[in-house]
């Protein structure tokens, strides 16, 4: 009985892994295609979203809608490594929430680099070094991330993709409780996420700031009166066991990643646009400026100011409104929008991505067993 259902599986695998090399052969010549074309990006995010939602929509959910989207995550991150295989600097070390966000959207097949900064991943983009940057822009708990903000200001990457990542901290130690703590190390984002846990259930231990959540694991790592607070995965990488799970405070605590390039991307029919302008220190300039999106119908998602760092006491405006830049209104009120601002500079148009549903509330597309389709 066992024997004969390891020989089925071993067909199986054998099926599986002859269609595996079949379709590696596709994309080659879909790399041809490309070239021939004059298609600059052989990495096509829109494309790679469709199979992952039509696939893990036609399952019958036997193989679990979520384990399609793994698989074939990393089906298609070796089939674009036989294409072109993809440099991604994302902010490091091993074991960042910017890593997991960067392996989500590339897969184990893509070349990694880690960056020690926010601008030196810019960096190495713009100096192509890597093809594509992995970078936060926002948390929903703590606002934007102002060296993101920054650099799309002053450098000449587009914005070409965004991903919503749910950001869940743990509390690493080998400490045995919470009273033998004495420090708390992490990156201030993280710190200022898990603030009211902090001062509720470590009144008392000093708050050290580090650059990057699992340098902090490290030094839990080293002492143990410290601890860290950082990713689950921190906890395996850097060997510190986990006290506490799930200690933001705020449990839908979300970071939205943003993927950096030379060229964004095509109009996908549910898109982004992410851009600055500045105004003038008049009566109602900024007014101006955003009437034009309004009367062109164009919803703006966030806006943020930034020091203009040229003149002090002067702003620009970072704005994400919904459609490409490409679309008719859009195109409508960037039109507009030059004429009332001092500048406007368009920091890319890329597919929105949705924020994840919470934990056991499936969104309705995922709800319940699709028939094939
Ligand atoms: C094969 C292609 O190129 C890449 C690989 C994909 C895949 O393996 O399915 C999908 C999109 C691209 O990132 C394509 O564009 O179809």
């Amino acid at each position: 009985m066992l024997a004969g259902a390891r020989a089925r599986i071993d067909a199986l695998d054998d099926e599986i892994l002859d269609l595996l090399e079949k379709r590696a052969d596709i994309a080659r010549e879909i790399a041809v295609a490309k070239q021939k074309a004059k298609i600059e990006s052989f990495h096509d995010p829109e494309r790679e979203r469709q199979v992952l939602e039509r696939l893990a929509h036609r399952g019958e959910g036997r193989f679990p809608p979520d384990a399609v989207r793994a698989v074939f995550r990393e089906v298609m991150s070796a089939c674009l490594s036989v294409e072109q295989p993809l440099r991604v600097a994302y902010l490091g070390p091993e074991g960042t929430f910017s890593q997991m966000a960067a392996r989500h959207l590339f897969g184990l097949s893509a070349r990694y680099r880690e960056c020690a900064t926010i601008d030196a991943v810019f960096d190495a983009v713009q100096s192509r070094d890597a093809t594509y940057g992995v970078v936060p822009i926002e948390n929903s708990t703590e606002g934007a991330v102002s060296m993101t903000s920054d650099a799309l200001l002053d450098g000449q990457l587009l914005i070409r993709q965004e991903y919503i990542l749910p950001v869940s901290h743990c509390l690493l130690t080998r400490a045995s409780s919470l009273s033998a703590i004495d420090t708390v190390y992490s990156h201030p984002q993280a710190l200022a996420q898990c603030r009211l846990w902090i001062a509720k259930h470590l009144p008392r231990a000093q708050v050290v700031q580090t650059t990057s959540t699992a340098a902090a694991a490290r030094e839990a790592q080293a002492d143990d009166r410290a601890a860290a607070i950082g990713a689950a995965i921190a906890s395996e990488i850097h060997d510190v066991p986990i006290l506490s799970r799930n200690i933001q405070d705020r449990p839908e605590n979300a970071t939205r990643f943003v993927v950096l390039g030379h060229d964004d991307a095509k109009p996908s029919g549910r898109d982004r646009t992410t851009l600055a302008f500045g105004v003038t220190h008049h009566e109602g300039a900024l007014r101006r400026v955003l009437t034009e999106f309004e009367t062109a119908g164009v919803n703006l998602t966030r806006i943020e100011s930034r020091p203009s760092r040229q003149k002090a006491w002067q702003y620009v405006f970072l704005v994400d409104v919904e459609g490409h830049r490409d679309s008719p209104e859009l195109a409508k009120a960037l039109k507009g929008a030059r004429h009332s601002a001092t500048f406007v500079k368009v920091i890319g148009s890329y597919p929105r991505s949705d924020p994840p549903a919470p934990k056991g509330k499936p969104s309705p597309k995922t709800r319940g067993r699709k028939g094939k389709g």
